[in-house]
């Protein structure tokens, strides 16, 4: 093996959790890829020219200036004293991908303001900077947000973008040489002020977890790339955003700490196709700190349990970053980080190239069928800030559509925003619609969302900020009919189904290859008929669920052994008939089950192994929870996949793998935790993530009001855009 240059710690301290998984070096094979793809990503133009660079640095520097004016004026205004006017300080940090290193042209540069307890974020942060910085000539698109869950100033500076937060310290003075690192600095700070704070205190934690900087950067560069090829990197998608890259290859770092980018990217895609989601992704252990913050614990706090894909920052308090990630959204990133995986094997074997790798995930050519979701508003700032709402509010769209159709009708968000050319106050947002594989055309023809889409309309049009003119229209359209403009140069492509390179490679497990020849999936989101009795609800749900598994209509009540095998086969669904009731069902099946309930009543399962999993049958039978959701085992990869890059003996590919498997299937949350997480995920309901994100409290017997509050699975009633959006009154 090569160099056994890095042992894994750093100040003699261990990075990571657990021991790396190997410490060999990088072969002949790495270098020489390696230094492809550094050519590759400087060919595609990732990185900023050395004037840009220093242009950055005036920029910051003319920021700090503008803070530390702003500071005195603040200072002497509050009544201070000529000496403490003359010694207050103002300090500007920088975090995100420029205080990584990983920033590309154009990029924004996150900034934090520490300012001092006489300076407040409201009067004097949002009232007299923002004065200030609109009087600076230098300063364009000023647009304040100080309402947001981190609150920011965004505004062009000599042309460049800056995100501007603010932290009030309880300090007098600011030192120059001020460390925010310090979990006292957070001492007597308002939330927030944490939240703000916690940018720079993550950013500067990932720095020093990794063994090698410089190696950490150009594989982050080539997976932040990767992923906006790919059309998975986006946070308020649903997919991951820069924080969360970051972290995902910060710890592939550590768990490879002698390799170059060409094996970090490739172990990137083999670690992640193999982790075991709802397992944390973590850096260092959770420290539980002793100011008392809330910090991410799925055993603790209810809305932790909601979270499928845990990416956990490394500063106190441990949050997770990955929250917006659903269910489909999980499914296509694994399909991809799979994708990533092969092409990356075939690399090996001289059938591969980086420019495949990063080819784009072509969106419009996926799919047969599309919701297309259309904004208007009347002026730039209204469009603005009535995009942004609708966009937060998509991920809502995806899982109310997976959930009202039992998850046989699957989404894909498609990330960012298409402008109509021919009218700047309209833009269009798209989902990709596909059937589940294995549910039939026949079944698929039921699918009907739209109360889903009403339902969708009408928590939009609870927009506080609403302005008449405001509007959104949702319509299911097909690949054939999507507008012009969503192409490149506005230009519909003459033959759209072209298969590309990865769907030959993968026909069976690629996104992209779910193209189905021939047949279509009809959603209807038109109105229609308005009919809710129970009788035709309940034979209509039956119809589009499949196969089924059953327990003749004439069964007793009282038990199920009759026609129940003891085990079920993977992938069962399972109906109740009338007046009995499924959690019995699975209880004798002794299986895990994917359970959909309505008015409070089990209606489907879906039995997702064999495997009794106790505690899931436990809380489903105590009724605690209302909606049990067990993620499908992640497909193991077989044996076949050998570890070539290393260029080792079949004994260290071997070692490797299990090496892989154990860090991916097990993840001790805490220092002081023994135990670790189960990769059992119990959820709750949609009603109450929704509720934990806009702040709203809960009542307190919230599982059974959400269930009793949730209206039946498939509906036929529509209501007007004009009525939901707020427009008829
Ligand atoms: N969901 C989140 N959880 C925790 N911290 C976050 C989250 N989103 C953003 N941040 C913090 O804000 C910083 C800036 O976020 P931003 O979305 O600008 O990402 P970035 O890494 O700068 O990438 P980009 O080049 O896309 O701007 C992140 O590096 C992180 O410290
Ligand atoms: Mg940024």
């Amino acid at each position: 093996m090569g160099s056994q240059g890095f042992n894994g710690q750093k100040n003699g301290k261990r990075l990571g959790i657990t021991d790396p998984i190997s410490l060999g070096g990088p072969s002949e094979y790495d270098v020489i890829k390696t230094k492809e793809l550094e050519e590759f990503l400087a060919g595609a133009g990732l990185y900023e020219t050395h004037e840009e660079a220093i242009r950055r640095e005036e920029v910051l520097g003319r920021l700090d200036q503008i803070v530390k004016v702003w500071v005195k004026k603040v200072s002497r205004a509050r009544g201070l004293n000529e000496q403490l006017v003359q010694e207050a300080n103002a300090k500007i940090f920088t975090f995100g991908s420029y205080r990584l290193g990983v920033h590309g042209p154009g990029a924004d540069i996150d900034t934090l303001c520490v300012g001092p307890r006489h300076a407040d974020r409201d009067e004097d942060f949002f009232g007299e900077l923002k004065k200030m910085l609109l009087e600076t000539p230098d300063v364009t698109e000023l647009h304040p947000v100080p309402d947001a869950h981190v609150p920011v100033m965004r505004f062009k500076l000599y042309g460049v973008s800056i995100d501007l937060l603010y932290a009030r310290l309880s300090l007098w003075v600011i030192p120059d040489d001020l460390d925010i690192s310090q979990d006292s600095i957070l001492q007597n700070a308002d939330d927030k002020t944490v939240r703000s704070l916690n940018g720079c205190r993550v950013t500067d934690q990932i720095l020093s977890l990794v063994p090698n900087i410089q190696n950490f950067r150009t594989t982050l560069r080539c997976m932040r790339f990767w992923a906006k090829r790919r059309g998975v990197y986006s946070n308020v998608a649903g997919f991951l955003g820069g924080i969360n890259w970051a972290l995902l290859v910060a710890r592939i770092c550590q768990l490879y700490p002698n390799a170059l980018p060409n094996m970090l990217v490739s172990r990137f895609f083999r670690v992640y196709t193999q982790w075991r989601w709802p397992n944390p992704v973590m850096l260092c252990a959770i420290e539980e700190g002793s100011l008392g913050l809330q910090i991410w614990d799925p055993r603790k706090n209810p809305k932790d349990k909601f979270h499928l894909m845990p990416i956990i920052t490394p500063a106190y308090p441990s949050m997770n970053s990955s929250y917006n990630v659903s269910a489909s959204t999980l499914r296509i990133m694994t399909e991809e980080f799979k994708r990533g995986h092969n092409v990356c094997e075939a690399m090996v074997l001289n059938n591969g190239s980086w420019l495949e790798l990063f080819e784009p995930y072509r969106f419009f050519e996926a799919y047969k069928n599309y919701l297309q979701i259309d904004i208007v508003a009347e002026c730039d700032e209204d469009m603005m800030n009535w995009k942004g709402w609708v966009e937060s509010r998509i991920r809502y769209l995806v899982l109310k559509i997976e959930r009202d159709t039992f998850k046989l009708l699957q989404c894909h968000p498609h990330p960012g925003d298409f402008l109509d050319r021919s009218n700047p106050f309209h833009c269009s947002y798209f989902l990709g619609l596909q059937r589940k594989e294995g549910v039939s055309v026949n079944e698929a023809k039921k699918f009907d969302i739209r109360l889903t889409v009403d339902e969708f309309k009408g928590n939009v049009g609870s927009y506080t900020s609403w302005k008449p003119g405001m509007d959104i229209n949702v319509t299911h359209i097909k690949r054939k009919d999507l507008p012009a403009y969503v192409f490149p140069g506005g230009i519909r492509p003459t033959r759209l189904a072209r298969v590309s390179v990865e769907e030959r490679r993968a026909p069976d497990t690629s996104v992209a290859s779910s193209l189905d020849a021939g047949t279509s999936t009809d959603v209807n989101v038109v109105d229609g008929p308005v009919d809710d009795s129970r009788k035709r609800k309940r034979e209509e749900d039956d119809e589009l669920t499949a196969p089924k598994l059953l327990v003749n209509d004439g069964l007793p009540t009282n038990g199920f052994s009759v026609g129940v095998p003891t085990v079920a086969p993977e992938g069962t669904n399972v109906i109740a008939p009338e007046g009995v009731s499924v959690n019995d069902l699975v209880g004798r099946s002794g299986a895990k089950t994917e359970i959909l309930y309505q008015n409070d009543e089990a209606i489907s399962g879906q039995l997702v192994s064999g495997e009794t999993e106790k505690l899931a049958t436990e809380k489903l039978m105590s009724g605690e929870y209302e909606f049990v959701q067990q993620l499908e085992e992640l497909e193991e990869l077989d044996g076949s996949i050998q570890d070539k890059n290393l260029g080792g003996t079949a004994k260290e590919n071997d070692m490797e793998s299990s090496a892989i498997k154990e860090v991916t299937s097990s993840v001790p949350i805490s220092n002081n935790t023994t135990g670790a997480c189960s990769g059992l995920q119990v959820n709750g309901s949609l009603e109450e993530l929704e509720a934990f994100e806009l702040d709203v409290p809960l009542p307190m017997a919230t599982h059974a009001t959400a269930a009793a509050q949730r209206k039946p699975i498939i509906r036929f009633n529509f209501t007007s855009l004009a009525k939901a959006t707020g427009n008829s009154t």
